[in-house]
């Protein structure tokens, strides 16, 4: 391209080119002499057609030769534009109607060819698919005063001469460069309006730069005035970090490299004609795309070099309807020429290619092809490969359907180690396969071949993997009684925090209590999800339909909170972890219950499945279970572990002091929300030997709680009743609660509920009299105090001391847990909190 700058271009340029969306009706088209008014420049216009009048163009000529009646569509085309004309308010108003309606005739004329010959000059369609911009260009330029005004009108037919070529129509820059100079000589120093889309060809004749070729025309014309500027006005906000369509989060990019904008343009970011760049690229003419909706919003601008940003990539695109095609043989390895063959045969057939990848063994070279043009490719390989086929020396030509191709651009990949593994890795927590991979030395373009159905939940995934986004984790809580509703409490108070500052969102779709449940698209904001319950939206509950809506196809990530104390729900926890759901739960059942469910659990997680997280079943908000497997996984032997591991008994015994009857105490413990919801399973010992269970299954020993010796303080004749029934009758644990008191008193010893788990594996749980210094003696409250003894605490255990019960601290432990896994999925909920201010 020659880089001397045309003659007579007068010193500061701008192009602006506005698409069919600017250009819809009057209002938009009168608009856009206000978008250019603070423009000082000399400036060149170049317009679309108006929306969906080249799509309208194309129909005609279609029906016209297919022999159908094209009349009304022309007809309807026609009216459209006259009112157009008649709306704006222009001096030449019926000049311009005329104008118009010469044009149409000369359409009419043009259909009439077409319709009575088949093989009718290709020349003929051109000027019918190329007519939308000539008529536009005369209502812009109408619109902006007409020559009254110091506008011209430019029929970019007169200056640009364009080829076809192989890689698309390419410029005869020479010639154009001419002509210009020359249409420049003879309307110096004015504006113009240029048609888009349309140019000449050597011989003279009407043809168009392809569907959608309007920015191409514009980045033409801003080389060829040598531009300061071109704005490309559409209607979105500029380019953005990933289709917002299937990314809701996406970002408007303020500034992109060349480079950056031609991979994001060539793997679909529809805002960019993927040509469009070159011939500014070439000049350094930056480039900036604008809202005509929100002139306001300050767009994206492209030039030589971008701000690069915080994050190394830019963004993120995708492209559908792909298939891949892969040539497997043994035969291929070290063999010079096979690619050649292979991309010869695919040039042949007509199949372009997406992405190619080979590994270095050779064995197989494989590329992405359009799905349309897979089986032609498949057959043009296969035919090429027929006599290494027959040989065996190849194998096979394989093709997967249903293909798609995730790229994520940045010129900050460049150089920058871990891009790929952040990428990787965030696509593997979402569990999206990746089927082939593919990165150019450039650097700047990762392209992934994935599983068609996986192409949402994969941009999800990527996009806050680089934080584009917050980390999107879709919840679903189970169970909105005590712990669960102070966990809501929680949430309410601190998802705004973790989504600004820690690009966390924690988003609850999902709530369902034993008969009730409401399934939420958008999220369910965590203050009022319990009003959602009792509304009309909610439905029966249905634990497999709430896991479904939990864990949806397009998201990345699903978690479940059973905050209930179900075993039916527990049960669900090997197929939900199985597939990919992780699980957070203060739920004891399935961490103490059936063995063959709880190897089942592990076994899903062992195959990569969901998280399973359950700090809050022993000790609430303490950190008995981290502590226990940080000594495990560090290489210490457990050789036993006592305490105190009911909150509910420790407060009991803490306040019994015969003052008042055991029972008055009981019921205060269940209004303070320590118990159990049947509170026998405290008062029998069962949730206590529920808790040295998983904790002795933590240390890989196979316990169950009928392995347990428990003392039960529920007289036998309460054990069987119904739960109303055994709070109706509570009073008769009074005497022999008071009794045992006595017995201790009259030792000068006190009552502690203790559990034991010995190094023999014996597990014991009860009421014991112990004396005043003893440990237990100096618990406070609802304190938990859980003795880790091993090889390395021998002399002295581990101790774990605090508040072992109450809805706070329990869904304290529980948030934590989801925490853990939020930072697991990439999140960064652990970065210190900086104070506005701080350190300016
Ligand atoms: N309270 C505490 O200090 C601690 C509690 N925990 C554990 O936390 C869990 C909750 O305790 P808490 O909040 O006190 O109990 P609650 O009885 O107050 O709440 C239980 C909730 O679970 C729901 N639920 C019961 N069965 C089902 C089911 N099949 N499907 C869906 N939802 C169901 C109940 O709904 P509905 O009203 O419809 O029955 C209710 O909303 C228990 O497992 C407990 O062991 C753990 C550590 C400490
Ligand atoms: N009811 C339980 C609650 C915690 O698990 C207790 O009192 O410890």
């Amino acid at each position: 391209m020659p880089s001397a700058p045309a003659s007579n271009e007068p010193s500061s340029c701008h192009v602006h080119k506005f698409g069919g969306s600017s250009l819809a009706d009057a209002a938009r088209i009168c608009g856009i002499a206000a978008l250019l008014d603070d423009d000082a420049a000399t400036r060149l216009v170049v317009v679309s057609a108006m929306q969906g009048t080249t799509n309208s163009l194309v129909a005609l000529a279609d029906m016209a030769r297919a022999g159908d009646d094209w009349q009304p569509g022309w007809e309807a085309l026609r009216q459209r534009h006259l009112q157009a004309a008649a709306a704006i308010d222009a001096q030449e108003r019926f000049a311009l109607q005329a104008t118009l309606g010469d044009e149409f005739d000369g359409l009419h004329r043009n259909l009439q060819a077409v319709a009575v010959d088949d093989d009718v000059d290709e020349r003929i369609r051109a000027r019918i698919h190329g007519l939308g911009e000539i008529l536009s260009s005369r209502l812009v330029h109408a619109a902006l005063g007409g020559e009254a005004a110091g506008w011209q009108r430019l029929d970019a037919r007169e200056v640009l001469v364009v080829h076809p070529g192989e890689m698309g129509v390419g410029v005869d820059w020479d010639q154009s460069r001419r002509r210009f100079a020359q249409w420049r000589a003879r309307h110096p120093g004015c504006n113009a309006v240029v048609t888009g889309y349309i140019a000449s060809d050597a011989q003279g004749h009407a043809t168009t730069l392809g569907r959608n070729g309007s920015d191409y025309s514009a980045a033409i014309f801003a080389s060829l005035c040598n531009a300061d500027a071109l704005t490309i006005w559409t209607d979105v906000d500029g380019v953005l970090s990933a289709d917002p369509r299937l990314v809701p989060d996406a970002v408007c990019l303020p500034s992109l490299s060349y480079a950056e904008a031609c991979e994001l343009a060539y793997f679909g970011a529809k805002v960019l004609h993927p040509q469009t760049l070159a011939p500014v690229q070439s000049r350094g003419i930056p480039l900036r795309i604008r809202n005509t909706l929100r002139p306001q919003a300050p767009g994206t601008l492209i030039e030589a070099r971008a701000n690069a940003g915080d994050v190394p990539v830019k963004g993120l695109s995708l492209v559908n309807d792909l298939a891949i095609l892969e040539l497997i043989g043994s035969g291929m390895i070290g063999v010079p020429g096979t690619a050649e063959k292979l991309f010869a045969a695919l040039h042949g057939a007509g199949v372009s290619v997406t992405m190619i990848s080979q590994g270095s063994s050779e064995h197989s070279i494989c590329c992405v092809v359009r799905a349309d043009q897979a089986e032609r490719g498949r057959a043009a390989i296969a035919a090429a490969f027929a006599e290494a086929m027959a040989d065996q020396r190849t194998q096979a030509v394989r093709v997967t359907a249903d293909i798609c191709v995730l790229a994520a651009v940045g010129d900050g990949m460049v150089g920058t180690p871990g891009v790929a593994a952040r990428l990787l890795g965030g696509l593997a927590q979402a569990r999206v396969n990746v089927r082939a991979i593919a990165q150019g030395a450039s650097e700047r373009n990762i392209s992934l071949a994935i599983a068609r159905a996986d192409a949402t939940r994969a941009l999800r995934a990527a996009h806050s993997a680089f934080w584009l986004s917050p980390q999107f984790v879709s919840v679903g809580i189970i169970g909105p009684g005590q712990v669960g509703r102070a966990l809501l409490s929680q949430l309410s108070a601190t998802l705004p925090r973790l989504r600004s500052q820690s690009r966390l969102d924690l988003r609850i779709r999902a709530i369902s209590d034993s008969r009730r449940m409401v399934l939420s698209e958008t999220g369910l904001n965590p203050g009022l999800a319990l009003d959602a319950l009792r509304d009309d939206t909610a439905q029966a509950a249905d634990l497999d339909l709430f896991a479904a809506h939990v864990r949806a196809e397009h998201l990345p990530h699903g978690l479940i909170i059973d905050c209930s104390a179900s075993d039916a729900v527990a049960a669900k926890y090997p197929q939900w972890l199985a597939a990919g759901i992780h699980v957070v739960t203060p739920n004891k059942h399935a961490g103490s219950g059936d063995w063959t469910r709880y190897a089942a659990i592990r076994e899903a997680q062992r195959q990569g499945g969901g998280r399973f997280l359950y700090e809050a079943t022993v000790g609430a908000g303490l950190p008995v279970i981290l502590t226990l497997r940080n000594l495990l996984d560090t290489g210490d032997v457990l050789h036993g572990i006592d305490g105190m591991l009911s909150g509910t008994l420790a407060w009991l015994f803490n306040r019994f002091d015969g003052s008042q009857p055991f029972s008055t105490l009981v019921r205060e413990a269940q209004a303070l929300g320590y118990t159990e919801p049947d509170p026998r399973d405290d008062l029998s010992g069962l949730d206590v030997a529920r808790k040295l269970v998983i904790l002795a299954r933590e240390a890989g020993r196979e316990l169950s709680v009928e392995d347990v010796e428990v003392e039960s303080l529920v007289p036998l004749e309460l054990q069987q009743v119904g739960r109303e029934e055994f709070l109706a009758r509570l009073h008769e644990l009074d005497a022999p609660m008071q009794a045992r008191l006595a017995a201790a008193d009259a030792q000068g010893l006190g009552l502690r509920h203790v559990a034991q788990l010995g190094q023999d594996g014996r597990a014991r749980v009860g009421l014991v009299a112990l004396p005043a210094d003893h440990p237990c003696r100096h618990t406070r409250l609802t304190d938990n105090l859980v003795q880790f003894r091993s090889l390395r605490y021998t002399d002295n255990a581990l101790v774990v001391l605090g508040p072992g019960a109450g809805p706070q601290v329990t869904a304290a432990g529980v948030f934590g847990d989801m925490l853990a896994i939020a930072q697991s999925l990439g999140a960064q909920t652990g970065a210190p909190v900086i104070a506005a201010g701080a350190g300016a």
